[in-house]
């Protein structure tokens, strides 16, 4: 896991790093802007290729002139540097990276006026602003900003784009540069996880620049990135001498007459995922297709949908992938709140929460699966994607649930006040039923006795994996492909 830290935590690590070692701020920037280089190196081979920094007047500037000289020095001749001088002042490290720069025979032009800018460059560095942004850009930089987008140039961010904020981005549209990529240094920034900045930046790729990592990882931090590591040391293998019974029998209560793709689609992610035994409760119209679909997995009789008791068998009882809002859905979702029992609960079942007003019912331990909307319902609008992660992170701590508000970054936020970011995922999994199968996912890793926030982790992290790995070969991936690929992912990630 990496801790996700704000702008004054990476400062301090700047700090603590460079006493550490013993080293000077200005060699910490020498290095972060060679790292820089070599990734921007991969990117544009083409020495011709022409390229305009532009710079700011403190240490994201001072990254910027390093790194022209850098790259004169690796044999670009095509280079021009502009320093934008609305505001502000010099940094130390800036100033001293600009005589260097004038000693390597490099002349910037000052911009100190709005103005035109040169728009010939088919690369542009933005080394404008960094994390040290606190407050929207006024008009001068805004305008630059926008000259700088309609160049129409590759645009590569130091650290930052120019004008996103590093932990929440500003309110209102964003007007800073768009970059195609952001080499960003140590640690991606807290904002990079919120869909906002998808403004700002197509992709982003985190360069090590020899950052103090203990003292990164003691920070406290509201966010925390999963990696591959964390599934080899979360996952279990199985065990020998184990049967169906030792990896749990789970329940979805699903389906419905014109929905029922959403039931078979999570149990066969459940079926996939390791439970033990996976019992589907559908309309009995699903039966036939239920059957020749899965065989493996059973059909609970709508009758037994009416009686508490009976679900006691069950290790984990799911609800809502297909299973509608109509009043027997609701009585379905009713009886599974009568039971007390944490319950895994998605789709149409949050809906029914939301509905019915039935939130405060809902047992401790419970874990609820929104996208964006479906949790707005439950929780209240929010006007931004700051202000609703920090809804569900109040709302997971104050009623003792797990929430997994699904995006592209997807948050697992279980009680404690930390959401766990999921690196995996691809755009080609963009299609419906991709819920229903991480539904189904969840519940087979809750009936293997996986805590709650383990189970989310796990599941979102796998449900991802599988979809990249199909996306490496595929324009587009299925709910179908993505359940049927979760075997083989977890046995890579318990092995890997
Ligand atoms: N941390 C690390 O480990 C390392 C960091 N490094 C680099 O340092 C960068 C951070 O540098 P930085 O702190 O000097 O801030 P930066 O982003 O250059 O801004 C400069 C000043 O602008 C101001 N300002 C703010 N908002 C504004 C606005 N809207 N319009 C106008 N002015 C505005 C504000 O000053 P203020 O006006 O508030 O006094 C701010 O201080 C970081 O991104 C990375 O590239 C690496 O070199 C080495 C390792
Ligand atoms: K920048």
């Amino acid at each position: 896991m990496q801790t996700i830290l704000t702008a004054q935590q990476m400062r301090l690590a700047d700090e603590h790093t460079i006493s550490q070692r013993s080293i000077s701020s200005l060699t910490l920037m020498e290095e972060a802007s060679r790292a820089f280089v070599n990734a921007f190196l991969a990117c544009e081979a083409d020495k011709k290729v022409s390229i305009h920094v532009f710079a700011g007047q403190g240490n994201n500037g001072g990254d910027g002139l390093a790194i022209a000289r850098l790259l004169q020095a690796e044999g670009y001749p095509g280079l021009q540097v502009s320093i934008a001088a609305f505001t502000g002042r010099q940094s130390a490290d800036f100033s001293v990276n600009l005589a260097r720069l004038k000693e390597a025979g490099i002349e910037p032009v000052w911009i100190t006026v709005p103005g035109r800018v040169p728009d010939s460059s088919a690369v542009v560095i933005d080394a404008l602003f960094g994390s040290g942004l606190n407050r929207p850009l006024d008009e001068n930089y805004n305008r630059l900003a926008a000259q700088i987008n309609h160049m129409g140039a590759r645009v590569y961010a130091v650290d930052v784009p120019s004008g996103l904020a590093s932990e929440r981005p500003f309110p209102g549209e964003y007007n800073g540069v768009r970059a195609l990529r952001t080499f960003t240094f140590q640690r991606p920034k807290r904002s990079f996880f919120l869909p906002e900045s998808a403004a700002a930046q197509q992709a982003f790729e985190v360069l090590d620049i020899g950052l103090d990592e203990r003292f990164i990882e003691s920070q406290h931090s509201d966010m925390v990135l999963l990696e591959p590591e964390d599934m080899r040391s979360l996952l279990r293998p199985r065990k020998p001498f184990s049967h169906k019974g030792t990896y749990g029998h789970a329940l979805l209560v699903a389906g419905s007459p014109a929905t029922m793709g959403a039931a078979l689609l999570a149990a066969k992610g459940c079926l996939n995922a390791g439970a033990g035994l996976t019992t589907l409760a559908i309309p009995a119209s699903g039966l036939t297709a239920l059957n020749t679909a899965l065989p493996e997995v059973m059909a609970l009789p709508e009758a037994e949908m009416a009686n508490a008791a009976g679900l006691a068998r069950f290790s984990v009882l799911a609800a809502g992938p297909g299973l509608g809002t109509d009043e027997s859905a609701a009585a379905k979702v009713n009886l599974l709140l009568t039971t007390g029992r944490p319950l895994l609960l998605d789709a149409d079942a949050l809906n029914i929460l939301a509905d019915r007003q039935w939130l405060d019912r809902l047992p401790c331990g419970s874990v609820l699966t929104p996208h964006m909307k479906e949790f707005d319902r439950l929780f209240g609008p929010a006007t931004d994607w700051n202000e609703r992660l920090e809804n569900a992170l109040g709302q997971a701590t104050a009623r003792k649930i797990t929430i997994v508000l699904k995006n592209q970054y997807t948050f697992v936020v279980p009680p404690g006040g930390r959401a766990f970011v999921n690196p995996t995922g691809d755009p080609a999994m963009a299609q419906g039923g991709m819920g229903d199968v991480l539904t189904g996912i969840l519940a087979a890793l809750l009936a293997q006795g996986y805590a709650a926030d383990d189970a989310c982790k796990i599941g979102c992290y796998i449900h991802g994996a599988a979809g990249m790995r199909l996306a490496s070969q595929q324009f587009v991936v299925s709910a179908s492909a993505v359940a049927a690929e979760i075997p083989a992912v977890l046995k890579h990630c318990l092995l890997n």
